[in-house]
């Protein structure tokens, strides 16, 4: 680079790093979900990833990436910022070693050597004629603006970096806006809102058979929109939605409530009772509960107006609905034995963690559906599910998608072409194929969306017939328990297997199998969270009063070893 841009960005760096000094003690670690901390501490780190950011679409010849600055469903008073990659995924995990120590530099100048060493690693040419751009979102947090100020004096710091505030947006909204940024189609808001408006009310409820649909409760849905973005996104398109009857609830305006208290899918799966802003009046209807920032959907029902425990439809049935409906399609594509005589086979996929309960898998399996398991955290899933033709995944939490590969998507594409131009137009497999077209544009295909989930399961839901009854009924969930332990070292513990087994200390795992040996349907196993410093424990059996002894037990031996 010519000597006087190299002076140029060595002056910018060295600036911002000093705009930006890291308050003594901080540690930023970029685990499952970017960095996370308290929304006061976090300028230094929202900016270091803005340069993150900027470095990476230099790296990757000027494609837009992400930033999303959230704390998803955690407290208020949380923030965070995640990266996302020009596919709209989550950021190639290669660069976390380099987000880690670019977020712990000490002081300006080891973070210009930073960057500096890490460009000349990866082959990245600074202060040449590059260019960036980096998409920016933020959540309805009170500190997303000051930090969106620290991400863009980051981003600027890289010479030819170009920022775009995208606004308030939900999670999945920005990932949707960077993936079709990159294809080259249309990637506002509104756009996003037009393609999840239309392929739901113009394409997938068209396909709903004539004699299902239900009536008027089947169509009703209440929505917990944890007093965050995501309700406010569907009070804006609601009203468009023909064919459902939507009412929000924490819909995060003025005076409803705060962020994720008391409300939202983590608090309603975790807790399994009814979130705040509910009533005994909403005993038996459909009700949804999204996450701070709308990647996640749980759905439940208030079971009776005595108490307020749930009935819960979590990740893992949301899955089995959504494998159940892709399935019946292929099948009808495949063994229709129509005069038109196309087949499609197609490699389906499913994808799920060790915290899936064993009813859902064991569900999936004998339906003949292929289950595969990854390590927890979306960034896993979702790489296994791109392996597949259609790959579904979902963790137990409810952040999940499904993703339809180019290639599948276009012989699906010229199946429905020639279905329609003959004789076979309405008949059972182009209406087939019509639904697998319908279900790729309507679901989010760049990450985990609770908006784009909710349609599609509405969607499915008509089109079965299917009461929430129904559905909750798929099958019965193996009792579970889950524990956190506080132990002074958790990365002293080593998994392997998918998370399942633990390979140190080997005589952890010993005691693990003995005490699951006593139990039933047992199934135990231990990790280190990636985003708390605890070890977790789950623990499934044929009684609740056996998981939670096989829980506790476990439990006791990691305190034991660990201490
Ligand atoms: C058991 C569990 O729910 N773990 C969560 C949690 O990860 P841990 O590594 O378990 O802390 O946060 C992740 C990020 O949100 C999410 O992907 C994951 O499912
Ligand atoms: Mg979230």
């Amino acid at each position: 680079m010519a000597a006087n841009q190299e002076r140029e960005q060595r002056r910018r760096l060295l600036d911002v790093a000093s705009r930006f000094p890291l308050p003594s003690g901080c540690r930023f670690s970029y685990g499952t979900a970017g960095f996370r901390a308290d929304g006061a501490t976090m300028a230094p780190a929202v900016c270091r990833a803005g340069i993150l950011a900027a470095l990476r679409s230099v790296k990757l010849a000027g494609a837009a990436v992400g930033i999303v600055i959230t704390a998803s469903h955690n407290p208020v008073g949380d923030n965070g910022v995640k990266i996302a990659d020009p596919d709209g995924g989550m950021m190639a995990q290669h660069w976390e070693p380099f987000a880690d120590a670019l977020a712990n530099a000490p002081d300006p100048d080891a973070l210009l050597q930073l960057v500096l060493q890490f460009a000349k690693d990866e082959g990245i040419s600074l202060g040449g004629h590059h260019t960036a751009q980096v998409l920016l979102g933020r959540d309805t947090r009170p500190t997303g603006e000051y930090l969106l100020d620290a991400a863009l004096q980051g981003i600027n710091a890289i010479v030819g970096a170009h920022a775009i505030d995208m606004g308030i947006l939900t999670t999945p909204q920005l990932h949707w806006m960077v993936r079709s940024k990159n294809k080259g189609i249309k990637a506002s808001e509104s756009d996003y809102f037009t393609q999840l408006i239309d392929s739901f009310s113009r394409h997938m409820l068209e396909l709903v058979p004539k004699d299902k649909g239900g009536d008027e409760l089947a169509k009703k849905l209440i929505v917990d929109g944890a007093n965050g973005i995501g309700g406010v996104k569907l009070e804006q398109i609601k009203a468009e939605l023909s064919g459902i009857d939507i009412n929000v609830r924490n819909s995060g305006k003025e005076g409803e409530g705060i962020l994720n208290h008391m409300c939202g899918a983590d608090f309603v799966q975790k807790e399994r009772v009814t979130p705040h802003g509910f009533s005994p009046e909403d005993v038996g209807v459909r009700c949804a509960s999204l996450d701070g920032d709308a990647d996640r959907l749980v759905y439940f029902r208030m079971s009776s107006a005595s108490d307020n425990k749930v009935d819960l439809v979590d990740g893992d049935k949301i899955l089995s609905l959504f494998a159940l409906f892709i399935r019946e399609q292929l099948d009808i594509i495949n063994n229709n034995g129509s005069q038109v005589n196309k087949s499609m086979p197609a490699r389906l996929g499913i994808v799920q963690t060790a915290y899936a309960n064993g009813a859902s898998t064991q569900f999936l399996k004998n339906h003949g559906l292929e289950v595969v398991f990854t390590p927890t955290g979306v960034k896993y899933l979702h790489k296994k599910a791109l392996e597949y033709d259609i790959g579904i995944y979902f963790e137990a939490n409810g952040h999940g998608t499904i993703v339809f590969s180019e290639d599948f998507l276009s012989q699906l594409q010229s199946l429905s072409n020639e279905l329609s131009s003959d004789a076979a137009n309405g008949s059972a497999q182009y209406r087939a194929a019509m639904r697998l077209m319908a279900a790729s544009q309507l679901i989010n295909q760049a990450v985990g969306d609770a908006l784009s989930g909710l349609l599609l399961v509405e969607a499915i839901l008509q089109y079965k017939g299917w009461s929430f009854q129904n559905w909750c009924e798929l099958y019965s969930d193996l009792p579970s328990r889950q524990l956190k332990v506080k132990v002074i070292d958790r990365s002293s513990i080593v998994t392997t297997e998918a998370e399942t087994k633990v390979s140190q200390p080997s005589s952890l795992q010993e005691l693990i199998d003995k005490e699951t040996a006593n139990c039933a349907h047992g199934r135990c196993f231990v990790r280190p969270s990636g985003t708390e410093d605890v070890v977790r424990v789950y623990a499934e059996a044929s009684t609740q009063v056996e998981a939670d002894s096989l829980a506790r037990s476990v439990a006791h031996h990691v305190e034991h070893h660990l201490g």
